[in-house]
């Protein structure tokens, strides 16, 4: 580990910067004499370099994301490799060839910002698209599905958190929490199976679980769901090789990816769109906007669009990894989002946490500013928690405005179908995952996942979740229920 870009990053800094790294200043810009850099034997008020660090120092921490607060990023570009106007007007999708820089952040959905990065669980695959028309964001999972559909599911998520009284993981709160939504199973499968686990951010997939409306110049909508496929292929690590891996590099996905970028191993992805158009809508329904559902592949196959390719490493990483902000409410023309309601919920709840999180201003941050965007910040917001940037100049701060403030040219007005849902069922994909997809060694994995994380819940919940897994796949939920009656547990009151 010593010889690698990581171990060895600051020994570069110094070689690239020489032995002077330049004089040292306050916040202020006041040149710091010798006598201040250390406190003992001085005046501690006057001592303005002390001072200018302690403060900072008391005000260092932010709150960290509410979920996916574990987390490493890179930057790099997307190539269009087929041209994709016939369904959309946006124009990064527009023209074979044309190249958009991204960022992208991969994530583990539960935890907090120090848990270690092969702990098991679902992960995030977020991607900025810093487009000509502003930024487009992704937030997916690495599964091809999502375990929610409905927005209330966020309350899970704290079933799958610590106990509120003991501060400790809870096996009841967790296998209540996915007995009590069962449709969570299908993702969960996928999770427990090994996904859960990825063998390196370079082998990881990601999922838009959405189905997006597109819309053509013409005003044509497409329903497209987005897949992005690792060329190294996916691999996961089986239990025991993970949590090895877990105990010797508690940061091993981050670390490697660093260290492979910066040895000029880019990491690369095939996107692909799963495309259906509006008489597929009205012969499927709603179904297709079901984020804990697959849709059939081989009558709706995924096709190569394009490239993703990370070839650079932040350079701060709170300034760029910290404060980038992700939100399903950054689309751009010929991209609506998606009209379910977990979508909609998503545009909204983002936004308020990246206020809360980062402050109203938190587009103006460099790495989340549309700096492709050709018309930057065009915008009437004005004031607020720095960073303010130019704060709009001299242009008029009000709307309608006589003045030539910026104004709204295009007369047409895009909208997103209204679709009627109803209470997910999965079962059926559910169990085809176990019986067609699922090798055996995967559902093997799967069981020995499941059992450990099972043991200590009480027998009623024990028996609701092998009900669970025997409804998914009679063999599995057997393998299962044997392997905690070996186990012997005394039941909890
Ligand atoms: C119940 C529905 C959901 C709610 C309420 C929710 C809420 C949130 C919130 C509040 C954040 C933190 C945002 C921030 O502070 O920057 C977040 C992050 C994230 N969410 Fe969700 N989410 C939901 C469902 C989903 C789904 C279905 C997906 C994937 C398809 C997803 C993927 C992500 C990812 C990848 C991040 C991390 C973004 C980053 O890297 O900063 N979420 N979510």
């Amino acid at each position: 580990q010593v010889n690698t870009p990581a171990a060895t990053q600051l020994i570069k800094f110094k070689e690239a910067i020489g032995p002077f790294g330049g004089q040292l200043t306050t916040s202020s810009g006041m040149p710091c004499q010798q006598c201040q850099t250390y406190s003992l034997d001085k005046p501690i008020m006057t001592n303005d370099f002390l001072m200018d660090n302690l403060f900072n120092f008391a005000r260092e921490r932010i709150p960290e994301r509410v979920v996916h607060a574990s987390g490493a990023c890179g930057f790099g570009y997307f190539e269009l490799t087929q041209d994709m106007s016939h369904i959309t007007k946006a124009d990064f999708l527009n023209g074979v060839g044309k190249k958009t820089p991204i960022s992208v952040r991969f994530s583990l959905t539960l935890g907090n910002k120090g848990t270690p990065d092969l702990f098991l669980g679902i992960r995030g695959f977020s991607i900025k698209f810093y487009t000509r028309e502003g930024n487009f964001d992704m937030a997916m999972f690495n599964t091809p599905v999502s375990p929610f559909k409905d927005p209330l599911d966020a309350h899970v998520t704290r079933a799958f958190r610590n106990n509120p009284a003991t501060n400790l993981p809870d096996s009841n709160m967790l296998w209540d929490g996915i007995t009590r939504r069962p449709e969570f199973i299908h993702a969960m499968s996928y999770v427990f199976s090994g996904w859960g686990q990825p063998a390196g951010y370079r082998h990881m997939s990601g999922f838009s679980a959405h189905t997006f409306q597109f819309e053509n110049k013409c005003g044509d909508a497409h329903f497209v769901k987005m897949s992005f496929i690792p060329v190294a292929g996916i691999k996961n690590f089986d239990s025991k090789e993970g949590n090895i891996m877990n105990a010797e590099d508690p940061r091993y996905l981050a670390s490697t990816m660093y260290n492979e970028i910066a040895s000029g191993n880019p990491l690369e992805w095939t996107v692909n769109f799963q495309i259906l158009n509006m008489t597929d809508y009205k012969k499927l329904g709603a179904t297709i906007f079901d984020a804990t559902r697959i849709i059939d592949e081989k009558e709706y196959p995924f096709v190569p669009v394009g490239k993703l390719v990370l070839d650079r490493n932040p350079t701060n990483f709170f300034a760029q990894c910290e404060q980038l902000a992700f939100c399903p409410c950054r689309v751009v023309p010929g991209i609506l989002g998606a009209p379910d309601k977990l979508y909609e919920a998503r545009r909204m709840n983002y936004r308020d946490a990246q206020n809360y999180r980062l402050g109203g201003n938190h587009n103006n941050i460099p790495v989340n500013c549309p700096f492709m965007s050709e018309n930057p910040l065009n915008t009437y917001n004005r004031d607020g928690v720095p960073p303010v940037l130019d704060n709009g100049g001299d242009a008029p701060n009000y709307f309608p405005n006589s003045f030539s403030g910026p104004t709204a040219y295009d007369t047409h007005c895009s909208r997103l179908i209204s679709i009627k849902e109803e209470k997910p069922y999965n079962m059926d994909q559910v169990q085809n995952l176990f019986a067609n997809i699922f090798t055996e060694h995967e559902k093997d994995q799967l069981v020995n996942n499941v059992v450990p994380l099972l043991r200590f819940a009480s027998p009623r919940i024990q028996t609701n979740a092998v009900k669970l897994f025997k409804t998914a796949n009679e063999v599995v939920g057997r393998k299962i229920e044997e392997a905690l009656k070996k186990l012997n547990m005394t039941e909890i009151p």
